[in-house]
């Protein structure tokens, strides 16, 4: 599918909405390469995500996502997956927005059942996973909705039909831009 000429998809939203899973899905679909930036980062810092925040704090981390990314969107045709922090830097959204960036929205209460059993997210360790991801939701909605497409998905729906949704919102919103720009 050559729908986007080559520009990158980033695809961004809360923790365990399937950026990483649909992402890969999209990839595909496009004829494009995928990268998850965690998985970068891991790599790169030869660590896990989970060590990166006990060895080297959140702070260390947050610098290596802004790098990571900011390498990546020197490339085209690449669908990339964003860490669910990642739209909290101003400086990650100049390399955003070198892209279509995407939001993968499903609702918070929805998450906490996914990522119940899940150790390999920091920032919820420790506590009630609820209350945590309802916090971080309240800082971050704000931020997730700066994005170029918004695709809401339901925890019963396949990443499948999760990214045949995301390629049709998207080339909605491509119409649409492109209409408003001849008008
Ligand atoms: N549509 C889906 N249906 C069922 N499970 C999903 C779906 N999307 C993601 N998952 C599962 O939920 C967890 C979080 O997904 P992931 O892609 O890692 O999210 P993110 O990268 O946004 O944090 C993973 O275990 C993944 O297999
Ligand atoms: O929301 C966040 O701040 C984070 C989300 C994680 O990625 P996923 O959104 O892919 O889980 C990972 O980058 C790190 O644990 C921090
Ligand atoms: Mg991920």
């Amino acid at each position: 599918m050559d729908l986007l000429r080559g520009v990158n998809l980033y695809l961004v939203g809360m923790m365990g909405v399937g950026k990483t899973t649909v992402g890969r899905i999209l990839a595909r679909e496009l004829n494009y390469r995928f990268f998850d930036t965690d998985a970068v980062i891991a790599q790169v810092a030869n660590e896990s995500i989970a060590d990166i925040f006990a060895n080297q704090g959140e702070e260390a981390f947050r610098e290596l996502e802004t790098q990571v990314l900011g390498q990546l969107s020197a490339y085209t045709n690449l669908v990339v997956a964003t860490g669910g922090g990642t739209i909290l830097r101003l400086t990650n959204w100049s390399y955003l927005h070198h892209g279509i960036v995407v939001w993968l929205d499903v609702p918070v209460d929805q998450l906490c059942d996914r990522l119940r059993e899940d150790t390999t997210r920091p920032l919820l360790r420790d506590g009630e996973i609820k209350s945590k991801l309802e916090t971080l939701w309240k800082q971050r909605e704000r931020f997730y909705a700066q994005a170029d497409v918004r695709v809401s998905a339901n925890i019963t729906e396949t990443p499948e039909v999760v990214a045949a949704r995301a390629i049709e919102q998207i080339q909605k919103v491509l119409k649409s831009k492109i209409g408003n720009d001849i008008n």
